[in-house]
């Protein structure tokens, strides 16, 4: 799940790198593998930082200053298709036409028809095997079509109205044309998140875009908006310019982000992340009574910090139960679940999280998670709460199990590495090695979002029903799973190193571009 961010400042002298950097560090959950920002100074010129890394890994203070102008867009990475090689770190640029620089959160599921039409049809050259790049190269081809020396909104508006017509998946997109102004669109069934806001200003008023509204917040943007599906905004220097291309045809966003991508403190499609989570809490907690009965025979309720504390703590208060926090968190360590690389995700499980034997010695527990996915944490957190002295652990998802890859933008290529796949919830119970484990019903989780929405009445619940709102093939999906479960992905990173030096990049100080 990546972030992406754009920004026009009215003020023409004013720099848009630090707000953007910024932006991005608020949007560090969404990718840690890579971050970039490009932003477009007088006479149209782009200036260009990414590379691999945290956000406070890639950017220092020398390279803020340097990325000279008012415009600009950002990028933090997870990686989905491709490699994890600096070459794929967004944004992605062209200099024909025009001069645009794109960045993409999302999957497109027709990646292969996209490059075979870019190759034999539009002849345009891909340099890397990721799925972003085909999206910019079909929108530079779109643009290309209308044979003009200078473009506008209009030509803009079709050029996107053909990638709706070409690209299949999921994809929320930001894109810069040098000198003219940003975009942002979302693709027809609004799978993942894109909201815009606006700041007053002496000089005029600014724009921002951004994947989730905790970053319009934090910079004082009002107004904050969601971008509907098949919809796009282009601001230039002087307007913003709003046009529904296409029909929503079924406006399912992805219910993942409320479980587990986006921060609590975001809004997304007018659904509050952390009252959501309040609502799993609750409907958790009625799943807990219903395996339980009357045997409970819970001490404690502990949550698996960070993303299940809000859920868990909803779920206390229901089952009048004390909240511990048992497991303590080092804050220096990311996400475990969106590293690469399962050796990697499980040693860090044990780097970033530690079990106080206070909180566990002789006691029965309830250990509280968002999600089980791979199982990794699960496992290593139920060994560490029985190393810490827990008489019995019980372990409850405000999810339901996961049993369908991803294809929209998460990294769940494979079924064979989800612990729920072919599993009920014995096995997984023994598997991960719990006493019982509970999940959410599909029907609350969903419940737990449309309550705080009521316009929104279907979400994209593909891992839990296996059920795909673009429609997918038997072959996209085996290949899916043979060409990025994780045997496949380790060697396809140790082919394209992450030391592959991209296209543009002028290697200088760290050795960023
Ligand atoms: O079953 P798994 O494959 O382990 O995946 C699920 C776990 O991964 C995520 O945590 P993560 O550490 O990524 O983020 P968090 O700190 O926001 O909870 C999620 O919150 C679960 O704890
Ligand atoms: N998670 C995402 O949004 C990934 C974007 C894109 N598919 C990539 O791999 O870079
Ligand atoms: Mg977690």
């Amino acid at each position: 799940m990546c972030g992406i961010t754009a920004l026009s400042l009215a003020d023409p002298n004013a720099s848009a790198s630090l707000e953007l950097f910024e932006g991005l560090q608020i949007l560090q959950h969404r990718g840690q593998d890579a971050a970039g920002i490009v932003t477009c100074g007088h006479k149209g010129r782009f200036y260009q930082c990414k590379g691999n890394g945290m956000v406070r890994d890639v950017f220092n203070q020398e390279h803020l200053q340097n990325l000279v102008g008012s415009l600009g867009i950002g990028h933090v990475r997870y990686p989905t298709a491709g490699s994890s090689s600096n070459s794929e770190a967004q944004p992605f640029y062209v200099n024909s036409p025009y001069g645009i620089v794109f960045g993409h959160n999302g999957n497109l599921i027709n990646a292969r028809e996209l490059q075979n039409f870019l190759d034999f049809k539009a002849h345009r050259h891909i340099n890397t095997d990721s799925d972003s790049e085909l999206l910019l190269n079909v929108f530079a081809n779109n643009l290309q079509a209308t044979d003009k020396f200078r473009i506008n909104e209009e030509d803009i508006f079709t050029a996107i109205k053909g990638i709706f017509e070409q690209c299949i998946g999921g994809y929320a997109c930001v894109a810069m044309i040098a000198g003219f102004g940003i975009i942002g669109f979302r693709d027809s069934n609004g799978i993942r998140p894109i909201c815009y806001g606006k700041r007053e200003h002496t000089s005029g008023t600014d724009y921002m875009f951004s994947s989730e509204s905790v970053v319009l917040d934090a910079s004082g943007f009002s107004e904050v908006t969601d971008i509907n599906p098949g919809e796009a905004i282009i601001i230039t220097k002087t307007a913003i310019t709003k046009r529904q291309l296409v029909e929503p045809i079924n406006f399912t966003p992805c219910i993942f982000e409320f479980v587990y991508f986006a921060r609590p403190d975001s809004v997304i499609d007018n659904i509050s992340v952390y009252r959501s989570r309040l609502e799993m809490g609750e409907h958790l907690a009625d799943q807990v009574i219903k395996k339980c009965g009357n045997n409970m025979d819970i001490d404690v309720i502990i949550p698996v910090p960070d993303t299940s504390r809000v859920a868990a703590l909803q779920a206390s208060y229901k089952l009048k139960l004390p909240y511990r926090e048992g497991f303590i968190k080092n804050r220096y360590v990311g996400r475990t679940f969106i590293m690469p690389g399962q050796q990697m995700r499980k040693k860090n499980v044990r780097r970033k999280l530690n079990a106080m034997a206070l909180e566990f010695s002789g006691k029965n527990v309830l250990i509280v998670d968002d999600s089980i996915v791979r199982g990794t944490t699960s496992k290593e957190i139920v060994q560490m709460a029985r190393e810490a002295g827990a008489k019995k652990v019980y372990f409850a998802s405000c999810a339901p199990p996961i049993r369908y890859p991803n294809v929209y933008g998460i990294d769940m290529p494979s079924r064979q590495e989800l612990v729920a796949y072919n599993r009920d919830d014995d096995s997984i119970a023994k598997e991960i090695g719990a006493d019982l484990v509970i999940y959410q019903d599909l029907d609350d989780l969903l419940a737990s979002c449309k309550k705080l929405n009521p316009s929104i009445q279907t979400f994209d619940c593909s891992v839990f029903n296996g059920q795909y709102i673009t429609g997918i093939t038997k072959e996209y999906l085996e290949h899916l799973e043979s060409s990025r479960n994780d045997s496949a992905k380790n060697s396809n990173d140790r082919l394209q190193s992450p030391d592959t030096i991209g296209l543009h990049n002028n290697f200088g100080y760290n050795g960023r571009s």
